[in-house]
């Protein structure tokens, strides 16, 4: 799976996006260069009939020739074409008519009636079977069936002039037959069947595009200035525009609030409506609804790269992306339609060349032959059911990234966790905060860390901020200088020249040259590790300076479901970057749920055990939502990141999403994964063993023409409707799911709150992109860092450089001092 390196987004957002445009698999075809993607617009189309994957092609190259059009994909399943083109070279209403296909939205998506090809069908053929009382009724029969033909007949000549085979001509050439053989009732059976069948079966799918259409449609197309209540388009708003959005309104572009209260429901996200409120400093996102309030929302992005854009790119991109077995169809098909027609032909002609008697029987044989080798139950078996599954999947809030994780999703014996972020809140309270030693005010200290971590989107950053907020300090991120993130340990930053690092032990061992693991330190800090809560240390210039210490709850729910995954057979392991303490602390609060833990893992460390994982347990799946936890996810047969709380970098990488943060979101998408497997097998069997019973009933009895093509266009339906099943949601008890709606909302309120705290965290994209080295390579820095402050000691303001004047003076010797317990606000006040 991870070697299958097909429509895995890539690292960059560019390639993802090119990913998505033009996944491999469909035929997807670039055309003329040069045109800028900006003028590029998308046109969704319903192509009547596409069914078997010949038609697939032949509306790719009906519509690739075309000037101006850059990509086309079928999305079979809903039967839904989607065009790139440059609007100026090529309408749409001229790509309509190029495909014979009608534009969503005009004149009627879907007909719920019968065409009038098939009414007039139908009616003949009933009016012929009054034969009997007046034989000439009979030619009616003959009648209907020409009547019905001309869409079959339209579709079958586009295919045969690219030299290739249909089902429509595998019809027609039985409906040929029957007429040869006098026998116009079955003929005109045929073409009825066969064209009522292909209606009911678009009318089936009506509800799966409506689906996705309703996706499509989740923002709007026009946004409100704050300033000058313009109306403008959302398309055209830069990063950074303030929007105001009403009660009742849906938010148009990713942002944060700037000014308002209000409840906010995220249900075209997460999958669960509630309100959530949000207050200035609140991240919002486009497509979801501002309930009651006024906010003014500064935009994070532009519209096209909002978290509901990038989700809808990834839904057409699943959609396109044809699965395993669906690729070994699809290639068994293209050398089998011919192979059929020869064997037909041979059934029919080679008896008779042998002499051997009833030419009739072996016609009709022949024919019976060509009519049950038509493959399209096979063919529709797993595109409708994966189709379904990812857009039942999208509706409860999990984005899944293709057909192929689905059935990945359903072979998972082993979950992997990452505790903070995942299995924990991430929203950490700090227990205690200290300075050590006497070289430095607890409002430096506040100042230097909550600068530096309101550059890092770690989640004990907002935590450190949020306290600095609380004594009164404002975060200053542009004072620092090489922000840089040591993955595993921490991060480190120059502030006013003084070099600082803050993180955990290793960050301490690595930073430090005192040696500050002496027994008389230990005692020190054993007071802080006291409830197995994370310790974090803060070094300044080489010497130990503060010390705090937080800790994070489990999210409701999280047990349940790792004991959910446990009924299912599935084990589940924690990996996690964070103390041993923690990881046992997490593990207290889940009840010894857990199998395995591990702790104070390097990102390497997690990709490792990951590794190993699978190799032991077989198909393991992680669950992560930090930048660390990238590798991991794609290490893993299934990468599961957490939606919009979690990294941009874990949720490229991953293989499905969840938006919301409800871990229980986890074992209902491995249920999914195994409904969409057993959905599929029995499309496979029903599809296999009706048409054996047909050609059995054939060989043994008589071959029955019309019964062949019943039980091809019936099975086909079948098919289609199992797959459909898959819409239905899985949950079991409304009132156990009311019961989780509630302690959820709760959760989503007290997130919500410190997500308030944490909006002044701005996260540091680009910083976090060169995580991997160090400053300086490893070892001691402290005599290094100390030149250096000296050089820059020119530059500081007075109040820091008396502080410097502190700090030089103090030696590299074991702090005796013991901590000065942080109290109250009057500490922070001074130049900040
Ligand atoms: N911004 C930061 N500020 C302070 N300490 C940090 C920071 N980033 C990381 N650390 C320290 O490094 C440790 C490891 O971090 P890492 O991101 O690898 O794991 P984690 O997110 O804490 O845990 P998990 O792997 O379960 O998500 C943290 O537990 C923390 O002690
Ligand atoms: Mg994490
Ligand atoms: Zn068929």
């Amino acid at each position: 799976m991870a070697g299958d390196g097909e429509n895995r987004p890539g690292a960059s957002d560019a390639a993802l996006e090119d990913s998505l445009l033009l996944p491999e698999g469909t035929a997807a075809i670039r055309s003329s260069g040069g045109e800028t993607r900006k003028k590029l617009e998308k046109t969704y189309l319903d192509v009547l009939g596409v069914c078997c994957s010949a038609e697939v092609a032949l509306v790719d190259s009906l519509l690739a020739r075309l000037d101006g059009v850059r990509a086309v994909s079928v999305v079979v399943p809903s039967r839904t074409v989607i065009v790139e083109h440059d609007p100026a070279a090529v309408s749409q209403s001229r790509i309509g008519l190029e495909a014979s296909v009608r534009a969503y939205g005009s004149s009627g998506i879907i007909s719920r009636w019968p065409s009038p090809y098939i009414v007039a069908c139908g009616a003949l053929l009933l009016a012929s079977s009054f034969r009997l009382l007046f034989p000439p009724l009979q030619w009616l029969a003959l009648v209907g069936a020409c009547a019905g033909a001309p869409p079959m007949l339209l579709r079958g000549f586009a295919t045969a002039s690219r030299l290739a085979l249909d089902i429509n001509i595998l019809m027609l050439i039985a409906v040929v037959g029957a007429v040869a053989l006098k026998d116009y009732t079955e003929a005109g059976l045929i073409v009825f069947l066969f064209t009522s069948a292909e209606w009911l079966e678009t009318l089936a799918c009506t509800k799966a595009s409506a689906g996705m259409s309703s996706l499509l449609s989740m923002i709007p197309p026009k946004a409100v200035l704050a300033e000058t209540g313009e109306i403008v388009n959302a398309r055209d708003l830069a990063v950074g525009a303030v929007i105001m959005v009403r009660a009742g309104e849906v938010v148009p572009v990713d942002g944060v609030v700037v000014e308002g209260q209000s409840e906010v429901d995220e249900r075209s996200l997460t999958g669960e409506s509630y309100p959530v409120p949000k207050q200035p400093m609140s991240k919002v996102w486009a497509g979801t609804l501002n309930l009651d309030g006024y906010i003014a929302v500064r935009t994070s992005a532009l519209a096209e790269n909002s978290t509901v854009a990038k989700m809808e790119k990834l839904v057409e991109e699943a959609q396109n992306s044809r699965s395993k077995t669906q690729r070994l169809i699809d290639s068994c098909a293209k050398y089998y339609t011919p192979a059929v027609v020869v064997l037909g032909a041979g059934v029919a002609v080679l008896p008779l060349l042998l002499g051997a008697g009833d030419p009739e029987r072996w016609l009709r044989l022949g024919l019976v032959l060509l009519v049950s080798a038509c493959p399209c139950a096979l063919v529709l078996s797993t595109p409708v059911a994966t189709f379904c599954a990812l857009l039942t999947a999208a509706r409860i809030g999990i984005l899944i990234k293709g057909g192929d994780i689905l059935e990945s999703l359903a072979e998972i014996t082993a979950v992997a966790f990452d505790k903070t972020g995942t299995i924990t809140r991430g929203e950490f309270s700090i227990h205690a905060f200290s300075v050590v030693g006497d070289k430095v005010q607890m409002s430096h200290l506040l100042y230097w860390i909550s600068s530096i971590e309101s550059k890092s989107s770690h989640p004990m950053a907002a935590a450190l901020v949020d306290y600095g907020h609380s004594k009164y300090i404002q975060p200053k991120p542009e004072d620092v200088a090489e922000f840089r993130i040591l993955p595993g340990e921490g991060i480190y930053g120059v502030i006013h020249g003084r070099h600082i690092y803050i993180g955990n032990k290793r960050a301490l061992a690595r930073a430090s040259s005192c040696h500050t693991d002496t027994e008389e330190t230990k005692t020190m800090l054993g007071a802080h590790l006291k409830g197995g809560v994370s310790v974090g240390y803060v070094i300044c210039d080489g010497e130990l300076v503060g010390v705090f210490s937080l800790s994070d709850d489990c999210r409701t729910g999280a047990a349940e479901a790792i004991q959910e995954l446990r009924t299912m057979g599935i084990s589940s392991v924690m990996l996690t970057g964070d103390s041993a303490e923690a990881a046992a602390h997490a593990q207290e609060q889940l009840h010894g749920v857990l199998d395995e833990i591990h702790s104070e893992l390097l990102p390497a460390d997690k990709v490792r055990l990951v590794g190993a994982l699978k190799a032991k347990a077989g198909p393991t799946m992680m669950v992560g939502d930090g930048i660390n936890d990238a590798p991991a996810l794609a290490m893993a047969d299934v990468g599961v990141s957490m939606g919009i709380s979690g990294s941009a970098a874990a949720m490229e990488t991953s293989h499905a999403t969840l938006m919301s943060s409800d871990i229980l979101r986890i074992p209902e998408a491995i249920r999914l994964g195994r409904r969409v497997r057993r959905t599929i097998a029995v499309n496979v069997v029903v599809s296999v063993v009706v048409k054996a019973a047909v050609l059995v009933l054939a060989l043994a009895w008589r071959p029955l023409l019309w019964a062949a093509v019943l039980a091809d266009v019936g099975t086909c339906l079948l098919v289609v409707l199992n797959g459909m099943l898959l819409l239905r949601e899985g949950s079991k008890d409304g009132k156990e799911e009311a019961c989780r709606a509630t302690a959820r909302s709760l959760e989503m309120r007290r997130s919500s709150q410190a997500q308030l705290a944490a909006g002044g965290a701005s996260s540091a994209a680009s910083a976090t992109t060169n995580t991997a080295e160090s400053p300086g390579g490893g070892d001691c820095h402290c005599c290094q860092n100390q030149t250096k402050s000296t050089e820059r000691s020119v530059a500081i303001d007075i109040p820091a450089a008396a502080d410097e004047q502190v700090l030089k003076a103090a030696s590299c010797a074991p702090t005796k001092s013991g901590f000065t317990q942080c109290t109250g606000s009057s500490e922070a006040t001074g130049r900040m």
